[in-house]
């Protein structure tokens, strides 16, 4: 047997058709949602993805705003541009492409976000309105993840989740989302310090793995018929490369493959935040 496919492309493309409509009906009531970009230096993998935010936003009807900043930038000067579209209000909502050139304080730099602005959802006060589970634009990865799994109808209301990786945009932050009342599954987070990896992904329905290893889960590792979510980019001289090895696709019952699996979701979710803060602005 082998892996049924969570397709992210396909998708995420219906989720861009879903949303259109509702960027035209806000566009009928004279709204028009921005995505707003701040993108600081010219690494050439930072360029591509707020390249295609932008091209994603001209598909769904989204305006787009860019700033783009040298290498050099001061952290007066980035701090300059989210204030810039803190009070620009054709933005609607914003993000500042992560990481930072080494020298600026990324986290000085978020915190200055108008959090109703914050389509990332990864500003401290979004953060912590998911750490108490209020209502709150939510990281678009992890939404990205739980919106793929509700629309194959992978079972997640109790189901035994393992995830690799604790940090902030993927780990952390999905482990708080499938916790709440509402997604009700039971969360595993693994790390660096944790002492026997495979006794956690082996037990697990669902196995998230946002590492950053490449092929760190392998088949011996999953439980037959789990469900296997690979979020680990590591550019390599043959290409993109994820954390979940080949192997995984012949014990796994579900596969969200890289690429096409939770990348072109994250996008789409962010989409998604910024048609959402437009909308409640308007209301
Ligand atoms: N403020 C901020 N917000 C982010 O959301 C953010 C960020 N900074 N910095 C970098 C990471 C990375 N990230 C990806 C999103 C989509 C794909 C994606 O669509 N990947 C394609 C393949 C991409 C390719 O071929 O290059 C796929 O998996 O099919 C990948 C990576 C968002 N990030």
């Amino acid at each position: 047997m082998t892996a049924r496919i969570l397709d992210g492309k396909a998708t995420a493309a219906a989720i861009r058709a879903e949303l259109k409509q509702r960027v035209d009906a806000l566009r009928e009531q004279g709204i028009v949602p921005g995505l707003g970009t701040v993108l600081v230096g010219d690494d050439p993998g930072s360029q591509a993805y707020v390249a295609g935010k932008h091209r994603d936003c001209a598909e769904v009807g989204i305006a787009s705003i860019r700033r783009d900043l040298p290498a050099t930038a001061t952290q007066a000067e980035v701090e300059a541009a989210v204030d810039e579209l803190n009070a620009d209000p054709t933005c609607t909502g914003y993000i500042v492409q992560l990481p930072l050139p080494k020298g600026l304080d990324e986290q000085r730099v978020l915190e200055r976000i108008d959090p109703a602005k914050d389509a990332d959802g990864l500003h401290p006060v979004n953060l912590g309105r998911l750490v108490l589970m209020q209502p709150g634009v939510l990281p678009c990865t992890p939404r990205g993840i739980v919106e793929l799994l509700r629309r194959y109808d992978v079972p997640l209301r109790g189901a035994d989740v393992t995830i690799i990786g604790r940090g902030i945009t993927v780990g952390r932050a999905l482990g708080l989302l499938l916790t709440r009342r509402s997604e009700n599954a039971t969360v595993t987070t693994c790390h660096t310090g944790t002492k026997d990896l495979a006794a956690h992904t082996r037990e697990a329905d669902i196995v998230v793995v946002a590492a950053g290893v490449p092929g760190l889960l392998t088949a011996d590792m999953v439980k037959p018929g789990a469900a296997v979510l690979d979020v680990g980019i590591t550019r390599t001289d043959e290409g993109l490369v994820g954390d979940v090895h080949p192997g995984v696709r012949e014990v796994a019952g579900w596969v969200a493959p890289m690429p096409g699996g939770v990348g072109p979701m994250t996008r789409a979710m962010l989409l998604a935040n910024v048609v959402e803060a437009a909308e409640k602005a308007s209301a």
